[in-house]
């Protein structure tokens, strides 16, 4: 990647200000049909990314800013260079997720003056051989179409679990560690060690060190190309593989990765597209889809979570100052029953007409009573199995009794963790708390394990936290429940909102190849300078 374009001079135009609102405008077009098509090439997440940012660049309140400063006499690149900046200072203000779209903001301004100066937009270098890629960050359009032959991994300096490049790398899973501020001392051509799943990367490593991380990559590949079997543990347990989707259209691509059902669809996507639910004909017709890509296996369909991270004005349109603690998932649902019973109905239907083994279950459990609550609609509307998420301590703590009611629990390690840990989920400034892996959250899923134990009823995980294990990106040797599809990515949900008046979206994705704000093993004082190149070997994801 190029460095980023020069700040345009801070002169008056020559031309009129009808001239330089022309050129601004095809310019900004051109930038907008460009990121489309790239995003149409690379689909995925990576589409919803990409035309999210070519929304972003026509934004009506962005031309207004723009606007205004050719009014004033700027020229067509200062405008736009002053435009977008001011636009990035608030996103930044707001931080957390929408801090990081920032960087998304800067690509775009960066394209445009580029296309008003006539010169190639920054991009990804092409030094001729396989590299390592070191950047401050990357923007999306070009993160989405990397070469995954020539580049071998991704360092950026800056971003963070939530950035563009972070939720996209995980999407292609391409081998990249995030935030890793260490990495401005990297040089040109040196050899580093790119590990993802500890989020580290190494210098100067040892013949040692490189000939153990070039075995553990050709394990993974040669696991990854391997026959697929039965989900099982290393000591030969069986547990099923099972699938994390968040559309039907997932479903073909996890089965052909080995999912032996689905451990967690998420409905989500049916309403947070619309203003208005959908109606039980629409629903039943994409459970059917869904139900039908696995007869016979078991399918876990989980109703409506909305609210705080999915927020659904039809739904709860109220002000709350912690929506993370406020009416959302089984709460808000059953503040509007009609929509729970309708989602229930069209579920019972499509259960009806195929062979897939349907299990539904309600989120954000907090009760005992609400347990009660939820299996008995479930169970009138003829839903032979019915059950509930646990990832509230609440209930992790009561999953004995919550589990003598229902058919089932499924531990959402996502919110289990946020509560927990009181970590908001969606601030990057406290994600080094959401770690499913501390030993407060684990004692809960003890809890929840030993319930399900005395009282033999299943209990799942469908959270997705970081991965610990080496799995090799291989559903197979996985082992749980983790994602497969990982379609409930950001494209799980609507288009991606505009720069003004944004709205909050959940981040999903996690266990993945992608780390985030991780550390230099061995750090040394390099020159300066980026993005940089390191031809290398390199060490794959979990
Ligand atoms: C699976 C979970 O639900 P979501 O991520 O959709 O909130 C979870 O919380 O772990
Ligand atoms: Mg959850």
């Amino acid at each position: 990647m190029a460095e980023p374009l020069p700040a345009p001079d801070d002169t008056a135009s020559t031309r009129s200000a009808q001239e330089e609102t022309a050129r601004v405008r095809e310019a900004v077009g051109a930038v907008a049909r460009e990121l489309e098509a790239r995003g149409a090439q690379a689909g995925g997440a990576a589409q919803d990314v990409l035309e999210a940012q070519a929304m972003m660049a026509e934004d009506p309140s962005l031309e207004a800013e723009i606007d205004a400063r050719l009014a004033q006499g700027r020229t067509a690149e200062r405008a736009v260079f002053d435009a977008f900046a001011s636009f990035r200072d608030t996103l930044t203000a707001m931080g957390g997720y929408l801090g990081e779209r920032a960087a998304d903001l800067d690509d775009v301004a960066q394209r445009v003056i580029a296309r008003l100066r006539g010169v190639a937009a920054p991009g990804v270098p092409d030094p001729g051989h396989p590299f390592i890629l070191v950047a401050k960050d990357l923007a999306p359009a070009d993160t989405a179409l990397l070469d995954l032959d020539k580049v071998l991994a991704l360092v950026t300096t800056e971003g963070g679990p939530t950035s563009h490049t972070a939720i996209l790398a995980r999407e292609k899973s391409i081998v990249a560690v995030v935030g890793v501020a260490d990495a401005v001392r990297l040089a040109d051509g040196e050899t580093v060690i790119v590990d993802a799943a500890k989020g580290v990367v190494t210098t100067e490593p040892t013949d040692d060190e490189l000939a153990q991380a070039q075995n553990r990559a050709a394990a993974r590949a040669t696991a990854a190309a391997a026959p697929l079997t039965p989900g099982a543990l290393a000591d030969g347990t069986p547990v099923p593989l099972l699938a994390n989707l968040g559309k039907p259209e997932g479903a073909a691509e996890a089965v052909a990765l080995g999912a032996e059902g689905v451990g967690l669809f998420r409905t989500e996507f049916l309403f947070l597209s619309s203003s208005q639910a959908p109606t039980v004909e629409q629903q039943r017709a994409a459970y059917t889809e869904l139900l039908a890509a696995f007869p016979g296996k078991k399918v876990v369909v989980r109703v409506l979570d909305a609210g705080a991270d999915k927020p659904l004005a039809f739904l709860n349109d109220a002000h709350e100052e912690n929506p993370a603690l406020g009416l959302r998932g089984i709460r808000a649902l059953r503040a509007s029953e009609d929509i729970l019973r309708e989602q229930l109905t069209a579920l019972a239907e499509a259960d009806a007409a195929t062979s897939a083994d349907l299990w539904v279950m309600a989120p954000m459990v907090a009760t005992v009573e609400e347990t009660e609550y939820f299996t008995a609609l479930a169970r009138d509307y003829g839903i032979k199995t019915a059950g509930v998420m646990i990832e509230v301590p609440s209930s992790a703590l009561l999953a004995d009794r919550v589990l003598a009611r229902a058919d089932f629990a499924s531990i959402g390690t996502n919110d289990l963790t946020q509560y927990t840990m009181a970590a908001d989920r969606l601030l990057g400034s406290v994600a080094s708390f959401q770690d499913p892996w501390h030993p407060a959250v684990l004692r809960l899923i003890r809890e929840v394990g030993a319930a399900g134990r005395a009282t033999g009823k299943p209990v799942g995980i469908c959270g997705r936290g970081r991965r610990r294990s080496p799995a090799g990106g291989r559903p197979g040797r996985s082992g749980s429940d983790e994602s497969v599809d990982g379609s409930h990515r950001p494209r799980r949900r609507a288009r991606h909102p505009p720069p003004v008046l944004p709205r909050r979206r959940s981040r999903r994705g996690r266990g993945s190849p992608c780390r985030e704000r991780r550390g230099i093993r061995k750090k040394r004082g390099a020159g300066r300078g980026h993005p940089r190149q390191h031809p290398l070997n390199k060490e794959s994801q979990q």
